[in-house]
This record gives C-alpha cells, sequence and structure tokens, in this order.
C-alpha cells in the first residue's frame, strides 16, 4: 500500500493541541485543551449550542475532549464566512488554487506522524496504518491540486459563425459529513476536490473522533486559503441537519451508514441539492481453488482487519471454493492469531481498540448471534485485555473468524463494522455470483483467481462499485470510489469527482442577427 515516507517535524498546531512536542506523546497522555471549531481562520467557541459531547481515546477510555455541538447560530456563521471565502477563491485560476492544494499536501507530509499520531489516539487504529491513511490524504491534494490547474469547458461551433461554450464552474458552500473511521482522510477526500474546483466546504466530522480535522483546517490556512474557506463545526445529528437544511448550502457530501444517509437524502431534496452518499456496505470477498493461496489469505485479512474491521468497504463475506475452504481457512486462523492487539502507538501494534465502549458490545453482540444460529468461532470473538494497566479501560477484542456460515445468518447479512471475518463455501462460479449479489449493499468486492478470464467475468457481474482483482482494499486517490445499490452515490477521488463538486453552464453566442418568430 502506500510506505511513502514523510518528515517528521513539532508543529504549532500540535502543540496546540497538547503542550510539549509530538515526539513525546504516548497513549494516555492527550488531551485537547483547544476550541475544536474552525471559522474565518482561527479556531473558536461556537456562539451557541445545541448540547455537548464528549470525545476519548479507546486505547484507554479516558475523556481527551469535552465540546458543544454547534448550535444554528454559529452553523450561520460558518455558512456567512464560507460565503464570503467563496467570493474570493472562485475567482482564482485553477493554477493558483492548485499552489495552495499543493502547498497544503507539502505540510500534510511534513506532519505525517503529528497527524498520525493524533488520529490514532482518538480513533485507536495503530499507528502504523494511520500513517497510511495520511499519505492517502495528501496524495489525494496532490491529485486535485494536479486536476484543478486543467478544469476546462468546450467550445462548440454553430451555424453562421455563432458559437457556444460550456463553464465548468463551483457550486458554492458545500457541506461535508464524516465518519468516525477515517477522520482526517475522509475530511481530505471531500474537501480536496471541492476546493479544487473553486468551493468552500464546512466540515463536521463525527462527534467520536473530533480532533484531527483541526489540523487540516490550521494546514489549509497556514498554505493560503482565504480565512473561512474551510471551517468545522462540531456536533452530532442536530448540527448535522442545520448544515443540512441551511439554504445558502449547495451541496452535502456525506459519509456514515445507511439510515443517516436516508435522512440525508429527504433533507437534501427539500433543497434540491446534490448530495454524494458514501454509506456501508457488507462487501464480498470470493476465492477461487485457483488463486495465489498465499496472496488470497493476506488479501483476506486485509479485506477484514484493517481499523479493527471498522472499514466501509470491508470484504466480510468470504466466499471460498470448496476445493480449498480447509487449507484456506487453517492458513487465516493462524496468521489472524498472530496479529499483535495493544496499545496502538506502539510501532509493533497491528490492532488498536474499536471506537467506543457500545460499539465493542455491539461488535461481541453480533458474535454470540452468529454462535446462536449455528455459526462456528474458529478464533477471538471475545474481550481482550492488555497486559498494560494503562490499557485496561481501553476497547479490544481479539479479531475473530466464523465459519460454518450460511447466507441467511445475521453475520453474513448486516454490516458488523468490526473484526468478524465470515466464511462461506461455495461449488461453481455462477452460484457464487448470485450469492454475492444476494444483498442490499454494493459498496465492493475482490475476486482471486489466476484466471485472467474468469477475474474480469465475474467481476463484470459483480454489482459493487469497488471491484478488487487479486487485491483488496487499496485505495489508491487516482480511482474512483464509491457505491452501488444501498452504499450510495455520487464518487471519491479520481477524475470524476470533480463531476460532484461542479456544475456546468452553457454560454450560446449569436454571431449574426436574430432571427424572430414575431
Ligand atoms: N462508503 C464510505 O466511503 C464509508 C466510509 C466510512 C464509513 N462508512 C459508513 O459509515 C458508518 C459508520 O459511521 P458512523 O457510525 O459515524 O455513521 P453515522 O451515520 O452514525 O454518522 C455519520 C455522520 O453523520 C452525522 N449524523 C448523524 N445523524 C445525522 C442527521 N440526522 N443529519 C445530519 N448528520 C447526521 C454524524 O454525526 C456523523 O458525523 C458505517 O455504516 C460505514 O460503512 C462509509
Amino acid at each position: 500500500m502506500f510506505f511513502r515516507g514523510g518528515l517528521v517535524a513539532f508543529s504549532p498546531c500540535v502543540r496546540a493541541l497538547r503542550p510539549g512536542p509530538v515526539a513525546a506523546m504516548n497513549t494516555g497522555s492527550f488531551v485537547v485543551s483547544q476550541p475544536l471549531n474552525y471559522r474565518g481562520g482561527a479556531r473558536v467557541e461556537p456562539v451557541d449550542a445545541s448540547g455537548t459531547e464528549k470525545a476519548f481515546e479507546p486505547a484507554t477510555g479516558r475523556v481527551i475532549a469535552t465540546f458543544a455541538c454547534s448550535g444554528e447560530k454559529e452553523v450561520n456563521l460558518a455558512v456567512q464566512d464560507a460565503k464570503a471565502a467563496f467570493k474570493i477563491w472562485s475567482q482564482k485560476s485553477g493554477m493558483e488554487r492548485c499552489r495552495v492544494l499543493l502547498e497544503a499536501a507539502r505540510i500534510i507530509r511534513e506532519r505525517r506522524d503529528e497527524i498520525a499520531t493524533v488520529e490514532t489516539i482518538n480513533n485507536g487504529k495503530s499507528i502504523f496504518e494511520a500513517r497510511w491513511d495520511v499519505d492517502t490524504s495528501w496524495q489525494c491534494l496532490e491529485y486535485y491540486a494536479g486536476l484543478a490547474g486543467s478544469m476546462a469547458g468546450e467550445h462548440i461551433q454553430l451555424p453562421g459563425g455563432s458559437f457556444g461554450y460550456t463553464r465548468r464552474e463551483p457550486l458554492g458552500v458545500c457541506v461535508g459529513i464524516g465518519a468516525w473511521n477515517y477522520p482526517f482522510q475522509i475530511a481530505c477526500w471531500k474537501s480536496a476536490p471541492a476546493l479544487a474546483c473553486g468551493n468552500a466546504m464546512i466540515f463536521k466530522p463525527s462527534p467520536f473522533t473530533p480532533v484531527s480535522v483541526l489540523l487540516l483546517a490550521e494546514i489549509y490556512t497556514e498554505a493560503g486559503v482565504p480565512p473561512g474557506l474551510f471551517n468545522v463545526v462540531q456536533g452530532g445529528a442536530a448540527t448535522g441537519q442545520f448544515l443540512c437544511l441551511h439554504r445558502d448550502v449547495a451541496k452535502v457530501s456525506f459519509t456514515g451508514s445507511v439510515p443517516t444517509g436516508s435522512k440525508i437524502m429527504e433533507m437534501a431534496a427539500k433543497g434540491i441539492k446534490p448530495i454524494t452518499l458514501e454509506l456501508g456496505g457488507k462487501s464480498p470477498l470470493i476465492i477461487f481453488s485457483d488463486c495465489d493461496l498465499e496472496n488470497a489469505v493476506k488479501g483476506a485479512l486485509m479485506a477484514n482487519f484493517l481499523t479493527q474491521g471498522e472499514v466501509c468497504c470491508n470484504g466480510t463475506r468470504v466466499f471460498v471454493q470448496k476445493e480449498i475452504l480447509e487449507k484456506f481457512t487453517k492458513e487465516v486462523v493462524k496468521r489472524t492469531q498472530g496479529i499483535k492487539i495493544g496499545d496502538p502507538l506502539l510501532e509493533g501494534t497491528r490492532m488498536g481498540p474499536l471506537i467506543n465502549r457500545p460499539h465493542l458490545e455491539r461488535v461481541l453482540g453480533f458474535i454470540k448471534l452468529a454462535k446462536e444460529q449455528g455459526a462456528k468461532v474458529l478464533c477471538g470473538g471475545d474481550v481482550y485485555v492488555p497486559e498494560d494497566p494503562k490499557l485496561k479501560d481501553g476497547y479490544y477484542m481479539r479479531p475473530c473468524v466464523l465459519t460454518d456460515c450460511r447466507d441467511d445468518m445475521t453475520c453474513v447479512r448486516e454490516e458488523i463494522f468490526g473484526p468478524v471475518m465470515s466464511i462461506l463455501s461455495f461449488d461453481t462460479e455462477a452460484e457464487v455470483l448470485e450469492r454475492a449479489n444476494n444483498t442490499t449493499f454494493g459498496l465492493a468486492a475482490g475476486v482471486f483467481t489466476r484466471d485472467i478470464q474468469r477475474a474480469h467475468r465475474v467481476v463484470a457481474g459483480l454489482q459493487a462499485g469497488m471491484c478488487f482483482i487479486n487485491n483488496y482494499n487499496v485505495s489508491p486517490v487516482e480511482l474512483p470510489f464509491g457505491g452501488y445499490k444501498k452504499s450510495g452515490f455520487g464518487r471519491e477521488n479520481g477524475r470524476v469527482t470533480v463531476e460532484y463538486y461542479s456544475q456546468l453552464k452553457t454560454v450560446c453566442v449569436e454571431m449574426g442577427d436574430v432571427e424572430s418568430a414575431f
């Protein structure tokens, strides 16, 4: 994946979060003392509130921040500031925007370790993985910086010397609403194309992970965006609703669950606003008996256990062809048992805690139900208590492999969003394709086979927006990402996303006289 290295620096913005350099940040010591809203180019306390929230360090169960959820007045101010900044930013040429985004990408790269550390503390994912997330973040900014300079319309010749042309114009103030599993990356994947197209953005992170996006806001300011171009409001559903229903918000890009996605769609319908919905999944991973087994096993682990299994596009329904079921399962279990769980800030850790206690209970509940419905737990699926006493109140569990699964079981039908792999066996290609598609979701899918014709044939038949052949869960920013069916619509990353953050104006130019009917 993305091992490209970054430089470690001790930036003022991280010192603002906690006194002392980031290199000294250990699990159990981080506290947020600065405001977590960002408006007009600076951190601010919201002028009104719709309740308060607490953010935790999942590794220890400690509260790291208590913050006010922004009320309607604060949302109005954020929109006002964004509108003012939009006026300036939308007048800049693509090349001017490109330079600012490239500078922001450079700063993110330079502060890679600090950002990854903050992400790890607030989300629980291992520092090893958080660095990958930071890499796919600055790469996204670089990618859209590159596109910003070449955004253009068309010139169309008409009869009599008349002509038309099209202008690709920004939408205005866009809202980004994020989930908690990739807080920094989601903010970058939304804001980079939005800003490249000339829009302003107000971002609302999940109340579980409010911290890291502030670093992005400060970086954008340092890189030279006009104050107010990228604002952050904190809060939950109520704050999100103020944003979605605001008359001056031109677009909403949402990442989260299907039920919330459906509410976003209803709100957007009221204002006839375009939306992007990046929702949940229950993706199939199909392993044919002619695969490279070693790669298929590695792929299955990548498809299930990144970020403690809290990944939307995870391939959690692992269909394995009967001939290799036993061999594959044995190897998967062996490697799963070898995953190092523990303090996510330690270099050797590969699995940290889940996001919070209720979510851990929910995931364990799915495993209990799976057993009651006849699945067999081959490993894990229970609470893990690390030896280090400071981690005893963290939300750890052992990654779980389930076998003897059937398509009608809850663990096979519903998104668990935890480290739980369900293995199912199959006989034929036609059979597995039908079973793989038998879901209301359609985010991702994967195929492992050495048969090149079969790989493309099966992928063509899969009802999923993001398909992998002989790998899983790699996310190059050049490739569009998004779902089919209830997993949403619109795309992030890739060239096509420009269309989701811009609108086309057509200009018809008459070079002769008006031919009137009257
Ligand atoms: N497709 C993708 O790219 C992708 C990526 C990451 C996560 N996800 C999905 O996200 C889900 C997990 O994230 P989550 O638990 O944070 O999801 P969620 O739907 O509970 O919340 C997502 C965001 O929506 C906000 N929100 C909640 N109710 C709202 C409302 N009525 N109006 C406006 N905003 C509202 C939340 O505060 C949060 O910021 C999973 O289903 C996962 O698959 C999808």
